[in-house]
C-alpha cells in the first residue's frame, strides 16, 4: 500500500506537486533533450495546470497530452483540451507541443488509428502522468461497468488509446490505455476532498479492478506511483 502524501491545504499540495513535476520534466530535458507530460481533466487539476504554466523550462521540447478526453467539441465547456489550452498552454507553457485526443471523427472508436499515429511521436515513457479519480473509483476514463473497460485495462492491448462510453458520467470518451499510462517514469494520483480518501481506502481492499478501476494503477508495480491528497 502506498501512503498518500497528505497536505494541510490544496494550495500547498499544488505548490509541492507543481515543483515535483517541473523537477521531473527538467531532469528528462537534461537527460534526453525531451520530456512528456500527460494530464487529466476535471476540476481538481485547474490550479496545478495554472501553476505549471508559469514554470520557466524548455517547453518547446516538452510534449503535453491528455490522459483522457470527452468526445465533445473543443470549444465545449466539458472539453479537457479546452481546459488545458485555457489553464496550462499559456504563459511559458504556451510553447509546449500539445497532442490532442479529440479528432473530427463522430465516434471515438473511429479515431483510434489516427491517434495511434499522432501519439507515436511521444517518448516511450512519459516523464509524468497526472491522474485524478472520481467518487465511483474511476481514473482516466476507466469507468466501472463500461463495455470497453476490459480492452482499456488489457496490458496486451498494443493501442495507446481506447474509446469508452461511461455509465456513470456524461459523454463518450477517449482514454489512454492502462499499458500506455503505465509506460511512465512517474504516476501521480491527485486527489482532493475527504470523499475521495474514503474511495481510495476502499480501493486498497481486495476486490475486482473492474468495480473500482483506480485499482489498476494502485495495484501495479510497473510504474512508480505517488498519491497527493488534501481535504
Ligand atoms: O476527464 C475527466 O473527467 C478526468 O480525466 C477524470 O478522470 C477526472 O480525473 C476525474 O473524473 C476526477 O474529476 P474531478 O477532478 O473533477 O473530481
Amino acid at each position: 500500500m502506498i501512503t498518500p502524501q497528505i497536505f494541510p491545504d490544496r494550495d500547498s499540495l499544488t505548490q509541492q506537486l507543481s515543483e515535483q513535476i517541473v523537477a521531473r520534466l527538467s531532469a528528462d530535458l537534461l537527460a534526453f533533450g525531451v520530456a512528456s507530460l500527460a494530464v487529466s481533466g476535471g476540476r481538481t487539476p485547474v490550479d496545478l495546470l495554472q501553476r505549471l504554466s508559469r514554470a520557466d523550462i524548455d517547453w518547446p521540447h516538452v510534449w503535453v497530452t491528455l490522459v483522457d478526453e470527452r468526445w465533445v467539441d473543443k470549444a465545449d465547456e466539458a472539453s479537457n483540451e479546452r481546459l488545458v489550452r485555457e489553464n496550462l498552454l499559456i504563459h511559458h507553457a504556451a510553447a509546449a507541443r500539445f497532442i490532442a485526443l479529440k479528432t473530427e471523427h463522430e465516434h471515438p472508436k473511429d479515431a483510434l488509428a489516427e491517434l495511434s499515429v499522432s501519439l507515436s511521436v511521444l517518448p516511450e515513457q512519459f516523464s509524468v502522468v497526472v491522474l485524478g479519480m472520481g467518487e465511483d473509483g474511476h481514473t482516466a476514463s476507466f469507468f466501472p461497468g463500461a463495455a470497453t473497460l476490459s480492452d482499456c485495462l488489457d496490458l496486451t492491448n498494443p493501442q495507446p488509446c481506447c474509446a469508452t462510453l461511461p455509465l456513470t458520467a456524461p459523454h463518450a470518451r477517449m482514454t489512454l490505455t492502462l499499458q500506455r499510462i503505465l509506460a511512465s517514469r512517474w504516476l501521480v494520483l491527485h486527489l482532493t476532498g475527504d470523499a475521495k480518501l474514503d474511495v481510495l481506502t476502499e480501493a486498497w481492499q481486495d476486490g475486482p479492478i473492474e468495480s473500482l478501476p483506480v485499482r489498476s494503477v494502485l495495484k501495479q508495480e510497473q510504474s512508480p506511483l505517488a498519491i497527493f491528497f488534501a481535504s
